[in-house]
């Protein structure tokens, strides 16, 4: 049965961040995961986390200038050291929260931008992360993002993640497999988790096309999760979907995998 971690960036929105963590565990839930921890000194998560006795199981690098369109800035060409020191940074709160895992955020490519310098500096960046992580023994992630979510993300299909995965090349860096954003642009979702097990390690999960509850649209969550306890995954699942209503009202199909 699959592990379910809620997700306080998109989840419980209705309540201020910090009691996001209360509702989570009476909701059931053992995990969770969120954008960015970065608003709050990591005592004061740490505190929510213990007293919930919820884990951290993923938070993600910060996103630069999102007013601006930024959504990274590891494959910005010229931004290296900012790049590092949120590296550093996400390492910094990983340990103080021991959270086993960090997506890295690459960025969005300007159009007419140099495509290649983009790639080449996120893995240059991403050759200083994973030596800085791996000490510790925590995983980084890379994430495929939809056109229609995040228009020019450096990679939005599966097969540019895995392909960039493997150029990278380092022992503790995986994908991040989000079924809402593979189903919108690859499909074929059963493939992609039975051909690429163990280079997954996490999952996320939506409805598609509306990114809400996994109980409605054109993907059949219940037979996934079959597959993924089938494929042997034994990572966590990641609700990162927009609630149809208050959270709890829509949680209906969680109630069998609750605590
Ligand atoms: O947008 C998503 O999907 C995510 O998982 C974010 O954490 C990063 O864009
Ligand atoms: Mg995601």
């Amino acid at each position: 049965m699959p592990k379910f971690a809620a997700n306080l960036s998109t989840q419980f929105g209705e309540l201020p961040f910090i009691e996001r963590f209360a509702a989570t565990a009476n909701a059931g839930f053992r995990a969770v995961e969120f954008l960015f921890p970065y608003d709050f000194p990591a005592e004061v998560i740490k505190a929510e986390l213990e007293k919930h006795q919820l884990e951290l199981v993923l938070f993600n690098t910060a996103a630069g200038n999102v007013q601006a369109g930024e959504w990274g800035v590891s494959a910005i060409p010229g931004r290296e050291q900012e790049a590092r020191a949120d590296i550093d940074r996400a390492l910094e709160y990983a340990l103080a929260l021991n959270c086993q895992q960090v997506h890295v955020m690459a960025a969005t490519v300007p159009n007419g931008a140099d495509r290649a310098a983009y790639e080449e500096t996120f893995v240059r960046n991403m050759h200083y992360a994973a030596e800085r992580f791996a000490p510790h023994g925590i995983r980084l992630l890379l994430e495929a993002l939809n056109p229609v979510t995040k228009p020019n993300y450096l990679y939005a299909s599966q097969y540019q993640t895995l392909a960039m995965m493997a150029r990278i090349d380092r022992a503790n860096v995986f994908t991040q497999l989000d079924l809402f954003h593979a189903q919108l642009v690859d499909g074929n979702l059963t493939h992609l988790i039975r051909e690429y097990a163990g280079r997954y390690r996490h999952i996320q999960i939506a409805s598609a096309p509306h990114r809400h509850e996994p109980d409605e649209g054109e993907i059949n969550y219940s037979y996934l999760f079959d597959l993924l306890d089938e494929v042997g995954y034994d990572g966590w699942v990641g609700c990162e979907y927009i609630p149809r209503g208050r959270t709890e009202a829509g949680l209906g199909w969680f109630a069998p995998y609750a605590k």
